[in-house]
């Protein structure tokens, strides 16, 4: 049978990239996406705005909705402090499989949770069965109409306590128009936009830094 997109880009993580070695398995990636398949990881250009948040947050919990193949769950992964744990949502079972192996490859499985499944469903269990209060950085990188109902929902559960970020990919392609006017015109927020390229192209998209005020 046909391999997927997502099982080729595994492949070459584990041809190219060196187990336990986080940044390598990011350059695969990038690499394959830039000289082979274009695939919708947050990428190199973005990726160093990830980057840049997460270490100035030095965040202890960090919520992922939207796994992918797990790109973006090894490049904050490999940022934590010891103790930290990152939790990530994906609701196609394929990308997850694909995600766990290539997290593995990278030697952070026991810094990050893989939950499957749809982030309204999950969201209001997660005090209770994932043990966690509240998040530091929640990564919102799943359905793009998903992004406002999931931060009210996060907001209402009180995942979100003074000081917690929300850092948002696409706010403008594909695009999150009502996610963008509700944090830049609530007063619980403080938001800034970092502008950027949609991974692997010349077309505009950025980041949204939101922190909640409390
Ligand atoms: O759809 C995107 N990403 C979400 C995939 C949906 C996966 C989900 C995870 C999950 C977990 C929990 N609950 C529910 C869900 S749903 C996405 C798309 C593009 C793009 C941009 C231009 C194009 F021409 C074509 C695609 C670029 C990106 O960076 C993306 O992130
Ligand atoms: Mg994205």
């Amino acid at each position: 049978t046909q391999s997927t997109r997502p099982q080729r880009l595994l492949g070459a993580v584990k041809k190219n990239a060196t187990r336990g070695d986080p940044r390598s398995v990011v350059k695969a990636i990038d690499q394959f996406c830039r000289q082979k398949e274009w695939a919708m990881n947050v990428g190199d250009e973005k990726g160093c705005i990830l980057d840049s948040v997460v270490s100035e947050l030095n965040p202890a919990t960090v919520l992922e909705l939207g796994t992918y193949c797990g790109y973006s769950t090894v490049r904050i992964a490999s940022m934590l402090p010891p103790h930290a744990k990152l939790i990530t949502l994906e609701f196609n079972p394929d990308y997850a499989a694909v995600a766990r192996q290539v997290i593995a490859w990278a030697g952070l499985e026991d810094k990050v949770q893989l939950v499957e499944g749809a982030s309204g469903d999950l969201i209001p269990k997660m005090s209770e069965q994932f043990e966690v209060e509240t998040f530091d950085l929640v990564f919102l990188d799943h359905w793009k109409d998903r992004y406002l109902p999931d931060t009210k929902l996060m907001e209402e559960c009180g995942l979100l306590k003074k000081g917690s970020v929300l850092l948002a990919d696409n706010v403008i392609c594909p695009g999150t128009p009502e996610y963008l006017e509700y944090v830049r015109a609530s007063p619980r927020y403080e938001s800034q936009y970092f502008r950027s390229h949609l991974e692997y192209t010349k077309v505009e998209d950025g980041l949204e830094k939101s922190v909640f005020l409390g």
